[in-house]
């Protein structure tokens, strides 16, 4: 058997048994970051790697692009638990041929990316390489509140979303297709640079989230994550993603694709979503875009318009 006889999901199941736990692991594999205890005090932790022509071609992404974005989906994933992210330590793999400017500009993303936060790079590594490799370990703080988990959404809650979605898969689908046009430079941006709603993590958990992840393998394939970790079944109104699918519309009629597809099942945005209480007031920029219910059908994880899906399910490194 090999990896891409498995999901990535299968894969874990296969690796996450044989790996030790820690006495001081507090949340351990399987959420958006962990959480583990110190002596004085807790800390989030995660980790996330961009690899090139798997995530990024350097004909489409500058140095200062990879920077920025291999920060910032670092950053969306300790937003998702809720915590206010800390410092960043960064991994890089290059072939001994890259411009030394290609780097500096991988620095200088970095740092946009981390400004709005004070946080820092406290570190990393260096390493050469047949490709170029970008490896981002963030800390973050929960500042006393309890992390949001991706388990804990409820029958009655109401499910939402802060951020864009489908944008990352259009001006990916574009740059493939060398179909980039004027009016593009939203969804153009939005792959090379994609800019998650980060402050809207800490505010869902002051405003008592009871699950949060951020898409990044895309909405129905990461909410079905929160539906099967949480043991319910979420249900997506398609007239809450209009204005999604009419922000790729135009760019999904040149590919020849329904953009719907792209809202749905593309990944990249980093866009967050939650399940938030009933009655509770959703924090900016979240807006409702379901609701969650009691789980009758494990193949019905999640549902749009209450019926299963008909369009892709998103992004999986190994089978499809
Ligand atoms: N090699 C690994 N060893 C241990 N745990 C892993 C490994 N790879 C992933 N995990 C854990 O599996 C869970 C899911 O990982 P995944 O990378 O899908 O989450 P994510 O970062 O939120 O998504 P994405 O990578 O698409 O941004 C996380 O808790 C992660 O820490
Ligand atoms: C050149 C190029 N080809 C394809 C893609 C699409 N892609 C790669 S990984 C991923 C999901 C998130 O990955 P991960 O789980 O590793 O964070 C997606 C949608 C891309 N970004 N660049
Ligand atoms: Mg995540
Ligand atoms: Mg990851
Ligand atoms: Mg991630």
């Amino acid at each position: 058997m090999r990896v891409a006889d498995l999901t990535e999901e299968q894969l874990l199941g296969r690796i996450v048994p044989l790996l030790p736990a820690g006495s001081a692991t507090l949340v351990g594999p399987g959420d958006d970051a962990a959480v583990v205890s110190a002596a004085d005090g807790r800390f989030v932790v995660t980790t996330d790697v961009l690899v090139e022509d798997r995530h990024f071609r350097r004909a489409w992404s500058t140095g200062e692009d990879v920077g920025a974005r291999a920060a910032v989906q670092n950053l969306a994933d300790v937003a998702a638990m809720g915590a206010v992210p800390t410092s960043l330590v960064v991994t890089l793999a290059v072939p001994g041929d890259l411009a030394v400017s290609w780097v500096e500009g991988l620095a200088r993303g970095l740092a946009l990316a981390c400004a709005p936060w004070d946080v820092g790079v406290v570190g990393g590594d260096l390493s050469g390489g047949p490709v170029v490799v970008v490896g981002v370990t963030a800390h973050g703080d929960l500042e006393g509140r309890a992390p949001v988990l991706r388990s804990g959404a409820r029958p009655g809650d109401v499910l939402a979303h802060a951020g864009v979605l489908g944008a990352s898969a259009a001006g990916l689908a574009l740059l493939s297709a060398d179909l980039v046009g004027p009016g593009d430079e939203a969804a153009i941006r939005a792959y090379l640079r994609p800019g998650s709603p980060l402050a809207g993590g800490p505010a869902a958990a002051r405003a008592g989230a009871h699950a949060m992840l951020d898409v990044s393998d895309g909405l129905l394939r990461d909410a079905g994550r929160m539906a099967a970790a949480s043991g319910v079944r979420l249900d997506v109104r398609s007239d809450a993603l209009e204005g999604d699918v009419r922000g790729v519309a135009d760019a999904a009629a040149r590919a020849g694709v329904d953009p719907l597809d792209w809202v749905l099942g593309g990944g990249e945005d980093h866009g967050l979503l939650a399940a938030f209480p009933q009655g509770a007031a959703l924090p900016a920029p979240f807006r409702a875009i379901g609701t969650v219910h009691a789980a009758d059908d494990e193949s019905a994880r999640v549902t749009v318009d209450g019926a299963p899906p008909h369009v892709r399910a998103g992004w999986d490194h190994f089978a499809g």
